[in-house]
Formats: C-alpha cells, structure tokens, sequence
C-alpha cells in the first residue's frame, strides 16, 4: 500500500514538475498552488527533487489554518519542510497568513499579495475531506456559499468541524489554472470520490465544484 502511494506520488511528481518546465519554457514565471494536510508529503518530497528552473516558480497553497507558521497544524510548514528543499528550495512560497489575530483581518491583505502571482496557475493540486470538503470550503461551513460563488481571490472560513479558523482560495479563483489535479489515497477517499462524481451538488459534498471540467485523478490504495 506504502509502496503504490509512493508511486502515485512520484508519477504525480513527475506531471507536475513536466507541467511547470512546460510553462516556464513560455513565460517567465509558473505558479504553484498545493494542498496541505497529510496526503501530499511523498508528493512534496518527490517534486522537491525534481530539476527545473525553481527560481523562477512560485507557491502557494490552496488553503491555509490560521495558526503560526510554526504551529504544528500549520499546511506552510509543511511546504517549507518537504517542499522547499533541495532543488525546489529556489522557489518563492507565498504565504496565505498574517500577523492578525484572526483570517477576517488578514483575508485582504493575503488576497492582493496572491493576486499578484502569474495567474492562471500552472497546475493547482486539491485534496480531498472524509466529508467531501476541499481546500477550505466544508459542507458545514456557513461560509460555504460564498467560497463557491465569490469572485474574490480568498475568504475566511470557519467550520464546526474543524477547530481552527481557515483561509481558502474561492472556487473562482482554484478554478484558474492550466491543470488541475485531485490527489486522494485510500478505499475512503475512493469511495468518496465516486459519491461526489455521481452527483451534483457542491453544497452537499464541496469537491463536486471542481469536477465539471478536466481533472486528472491521482488515487491509491
Ligand atoms: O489544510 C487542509 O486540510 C487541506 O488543504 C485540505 O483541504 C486537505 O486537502 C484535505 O483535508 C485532505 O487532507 P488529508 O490529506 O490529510 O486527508
């Protein structure tokens, strides 16, 4: 199992890093944006390796708790620790916090810094909740309508289901990029994902917001 989620990771990896060399050969520089939580580490640590011009590619994340960045919980520590190593170190991570106490204060500020990155993105790879969720945008979350429908860069969120307040990049903005790719592991997720496919309703399982276009699913056992 530990062996086919390592080979997802690198095959992902290999896409992903494909995508930004492709982008790179066009313009002057490729944006990034990842997922946090637990899934994409062999992912992080195998693109991190990968050889491209990292100085002139930036990241971000699609989704942020709002804690320090040296708070456990924290997906930028995450980045820092498993992406931005070796290679990728060259890279520019763009955070999606600040110095205020809670995301409502900080959402603008975040917002104009990620706005100034080159748009659309090169790949933008999701994850995916036990409940559906996606970045930041959860079934219980009474900002969920708005994380569907705003056309601002980033909102912030909170959820009963998650003890931490959030920031999350809108839909509408998630949704501009080049690829896209929705990274899940485990019979869970598996099934998860086919109850979201068969479906239409983003309030009820969020993801199915980002299943109207091309995605390429990255799933293991
Ligand atoms: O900060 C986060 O939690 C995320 O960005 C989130 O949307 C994540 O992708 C899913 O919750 C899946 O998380 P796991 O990989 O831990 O299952």
């Amino acid at each position: 199992m530990q062996d086919e989620r390592t080979r997802l990771a690198q095959a992902l990896a290999e896409a992903v890093a494909e995508a930004l060399r492709e982008d790179l050969a066009q313009q002057s520089r490729a944006l990034l944006v990842v997922s946090g939580g637990s899934t994409p580490v062999p992912f992080f640590e195998a693109l991190a390796g990968r050889e491209l011009d990292w100085s002139r590619v930036d990241i971000t994340l699609a989704d942020e708790r709002w804690v320090a960045s040296d708070h456990k919980d924290s997906n930028e520590q995450l980045v820092r620790k498993h992406l931005l190593t070796g290679p990728a170190a060259a890279a520019s991570y763009h955070t999606l916090t600040t110095a205020d106490d809670a995301p409502e204060a900080g959402v603008h500020e975040v917002s104009e810094r990620i706005a100034a990155l080159s748009w659309p993105a090169s790949a933008v790879i999701l994850g995916m909740g036990g409940d559906g969720h996606t970045a930041s945008l959860f079934p219980d979350s009474p900002q969920l309508e708005e994380g569907l429908t705003t056309e601002a860069v980033a909102l912030a969120v909170h959820a009963p289901s998650v003890s931490q307040g959030r920031i999350s990049l809108s839909r509408h903005r998630l949704i501009q990029a080049r690829r896209h790719f929705l990274h899940i592991a485990g019979d869970d997720k598996r099934a998860m994902f086919a109850r979201a496919f068969g479906g239409e309703d983003a309030r009820e399982l969020p993801i199915r917001a980002f299943l109207g276009e091309a995605i390429a699913l990255y799933w293991a056992p």
